[in-house]
């Protein structure tokens, strides 16, 4: 927390640099308070490393939610649910961002910023961060994931 604002870390690789900045913007209009992990620019890095730097910041309880893009958010989904802790979800509409908490209780929201525009983008951050965990059936299940 920051002030009463929940931090929500945020990073990205070279390909959804320019799209996570623009989420920040949309973080903080939504009322949260971005931790940005990097990248700094648009120069090529490897998404498995930023991946890494977003699950070390929920591991170290920094942040309970994240947000991650790349350029199919793919990638760096893979990535970051090596990580035992991370449940991530890639998610391409409000529908699928919405199902991922409802379902999965995705803790981690990736997103491609060469698949989807802006203002889907935007959807699919602001359903992820207001919907609950249904529980339930869904309980078992996610308990079943390790
Ligand atoms: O989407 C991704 C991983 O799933 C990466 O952003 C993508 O592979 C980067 O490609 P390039 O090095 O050609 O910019």
């Amino acid at each position: 927390m920051t002030g009463n604002r929940e931090t929500i870390a945020i990073a990205s690789d070279h390909a959804g640099f320019e799209l996570k900045e623009a989420l920040k913007g949309t973080l903080e209009e939504l009322g949260f308070s971005p931790l940005d992990l990097g990248t700094d620019g648009p120069a090529s890095v490897d998404y498995p490393d930023f991946a890494g730097k977003l699950a070390s910041t929920l591991a170290e309880d920094k942040a309970k939610r994240g947000v991650l893009v790349c350029g199919t958010g793919i990638g760096i989904s893979i990535a970051a649910n090596r990580h035992r802790h991370i449940r991530a979800g890639v998610v391409h509409d409000a529908t699928t961002a919405r199902l991922t908490r409802l379902h999965n209780n995705a803790n981690v929201l990736c997103l491609g910023a060469r698949i989807i525009g802006l203002d889907v983008a935007k959807d699919c951050l602001r359903v992820f961060l207001e919907t609950d965990f249904e529980g339930g059936r869904h309980q078992n299940r996610v308990a079943k994931l390790g």
